[in-house]
C-alpha cells in the first residue's frame, strides 16, 4: 500500500532550508535557503555566515556598537550565499525557499538571477524599510511570494 504520511514538495523544501539554517553561527538569527527549479531538483542551498575565509572566530556576531564592530558589513545572507553556491548556470524560473524574507539586497539577487517565486517561513522584519522594498521589487519584477503553511507535522532527526 502507498505510504500516506509522506511529506510533500513545500515540506521537503524548507525542511532543507531549515535544516541548512543550523549551520549558521549567527547567535540570533539562523537562515537557510534551498533554490529548486520546476521539475522539483535541488539547485543550491545556503545559510547566512561569514565569507570564505573571513574567520567566523576573528568576526563580529553583534548586532550593536560601532557598524565595523557589528556583522552587518559582512555576513552573506542565506539566499545570496544559495544564489552563489550555484554552479550550474542559470536559475531562471527557479525558485526559493527560505526560512525568513529576503531582504531588499537578496531581492535584487533573486530578480536579477530570473527566479520567480519566494516561498518564505517567517516574515519577523515585515515592517522594516528593507522587507517592504523588496515587496515593491518583488511586485513590479513579478516576482511571486507566499508565507509556507506549516502543517503540524513533526519529524524527530536524532543526529
Ligand atoms: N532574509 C535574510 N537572510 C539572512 O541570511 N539574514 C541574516 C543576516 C544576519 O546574519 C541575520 C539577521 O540578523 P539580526 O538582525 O536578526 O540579528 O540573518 C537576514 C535576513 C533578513 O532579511
Ligand atoms: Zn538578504
Amino acid at each position: 500500500m502507498k505510504r500516506k504520511d509522506y511529506i510533500s514538495w513545500d515540506q521537503y523544501f524548507m525542511g532543507i532550508a531549515l535544516l541548512s539554517a543550523q549551520r549558521s553561527k549567527d547567535d540570533h538569527t539562523q537562515v537557510g535557503a534551498c533554490l529548486v527549479n520546476d521539475h522539483n531538483k535541488i539547485l543550491s542551498v545556503g545559510y547566512n555566515g561569514m565569507p570564505i575565509g573571513c574567520n567566523d572566530d576573528d568576526m563580529p556576531w553583534e548586532r550593536e556598537g560601532e557598524p565595523l564592530d557589528t556583522k552587518y558589513f559582512y555576513v552573506c545572507h542565506a539566499e545570496l550565499n544559495a544564489i552563489l553556491n550555484y554552479g550550474g548556470g542559470s536559475l531562471d524560473g527557479a525558485r526559493v525557499y527560505v526560512t525568513l524574507f529576503p531582504c531588499n539586497e537578496c531581492a535584487k539577487a533573486i530578480i536579477q538571477s530570473g527566479m520567480k517565486e519566494v516561498i518564505y517561513m517567517q516574515d519577523k522584519y515585515a515592517d522594516s524599510d528593507a522587507t517592504m522594498a523588496s515587496k515593491k521589487m518583488f511586485d513590479m519584477a513579478g516576482v511571486t511570494y507566499r508565507q509556507f503553511q506549516p502543517k503540524g507535522q513533526r519529524i524527530i532527526i536524532d543526529l
